[in-house]
């Protein structure tokens, strides 16, 4: 009944996850009326950053119901910890309980991806995908599954690291090294190798900006997953800003709530990441000049998707 992050890490397969996490995302923005999904709560404890979230929906449509109930302990490791539930919403059975840390780094990393399959590679001619360029800023738990989850499913010619913490992008590239000879470490953010990358996933808990327009190129796509506070921000107000730039979200609802670069910088929200899924005039809508920015702050019907695609799997 209890899996814990070995096992979802062993059972979940992420090409399932992002089939799953397509469907789910794609009826979340059409107000499907069989999946409800309420705002989440967030309640601090004593007003500081620690918190404790509780994200939960029902998807009538799947047959599931899902309540995820995490920590966020920022100075804490791991920052975040609690557990996925997922029930039958026919009979209201309890299926699984699972470790929420790997079911989150992992329902994350792919929603990053899936951003990237839609803002990124679709606008990409053959040679931009043969030659393309990852870049990973922020080399903690959301760091480390962006990596994992990216190499997996793509190609990349190179791969650049970047932690606040010089050492934490080292023990990456070194836990990776036998797999990954193409990665390095970028030891500052003016470093012009992030102004060359193709892809910038963003995944620090960073209260000040940690790149503007000035550090990119033109066309870049970015997934910012390190913000969920107003007070949290990873990109600075001239790339939120610039007439250039098409913000892309998971939920409007939570990123206008939770999303410190949307909320500080009052930047325009062209759509949520669901309305592109099956959707051939907002894909040529997104031209190779544009910069990408997905901004993600976690909503349930992704915990739905990864818990639903583990359960599966291990009923087989
Ligand atoms: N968008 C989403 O769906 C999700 C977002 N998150 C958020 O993503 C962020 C990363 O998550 P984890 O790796 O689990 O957190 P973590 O606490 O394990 O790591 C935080 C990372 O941010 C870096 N950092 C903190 N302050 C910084 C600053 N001022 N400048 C540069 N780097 C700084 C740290 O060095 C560390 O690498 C957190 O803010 C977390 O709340 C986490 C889960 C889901
Ligand atoms: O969606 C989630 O899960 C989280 N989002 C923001 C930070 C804590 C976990």
């Amino acid at each position: 009944m209890y899996y814990d992050e070995f096992a979802v890490k062993e059972n979940l397969s992420l090409p399932s996850l992002l089939e799953v996490l397509s469907d789910v995302l794609y009826r979340y923005s059409k107000h499907d009326p069989s999946l409800q999904q309420p705002l989440r709560s967030i309640l601090s404890i004593n007003g500081q950053q620690n918190a404790l979230l509780n994200l939960p929906c029902i998807d009538i449509h799947l047959g599931y119901m899902c309540v995820k109930t995490i920590t966020s302990f920022p100075e804490s490791s791991p920052a975040i910890d609690g557990a996925v539930s997922l029930f039958n919403s026919n009979n209201g059975r309890l299926l699984l309980i699972a470790d929420a840390k790997e079911i989150t780094a992992r329902r994350t990393a792919t929603a990053s991806f899936l951003a990237t399959q839609l803002l990124a590679f679709k606008k990409w001619k053959n040679e931009q995908k043969e030659n393309a360029i990852l870049t990973i800023l922020g080399c903690s738990v959301q760091g480390r599954a962006h990596l994992d989850v990216f190499t997996q499913l793509f190609k990349w010619n190179k791969i650049y690291l970047w932690s606040r913490n010089m050492t934490h992008a080292i023990n990456l590239q070194s836990d990776y090294s036998s797999k990954l000879s193409n990665i390095e470490i970028l030891k500052d953010l003016n470093d012009n190798r992030l102004q060359q990358s193709d892809v910038i996933c963003t995944c620090t808990a960073s209260e000040e900006a940690l790149i503007g327009l000035k550090q990119v190129k033109k066309g870049v796509h970015i997934n910012a997953v390190g913000s969920f506070r107003e007070t949290m921000r990873e990109l600075a107000d001239d790339l939120m800003l610039s007439s250039d730039t098409q913000i892309i979200v998971d939920s409007k609802e939570s990123a206008m709530k939770e999303a410190g670069e949307i909320i500080q910088s009052k930047a325009k929200i062209m759509a949520e990441l669901g309305e592109l899924i099956h959707n051939d005039k907002f894909s040529n809508d997104i031209c190779n000049e544009k910069i990408t920015i997905f901004k993600s702050v976690g909503i349930a019907v992704e915990d739905l998707a990864a818990a639903i695609v583990l359960y599966e799997s291990l009923k087989k």
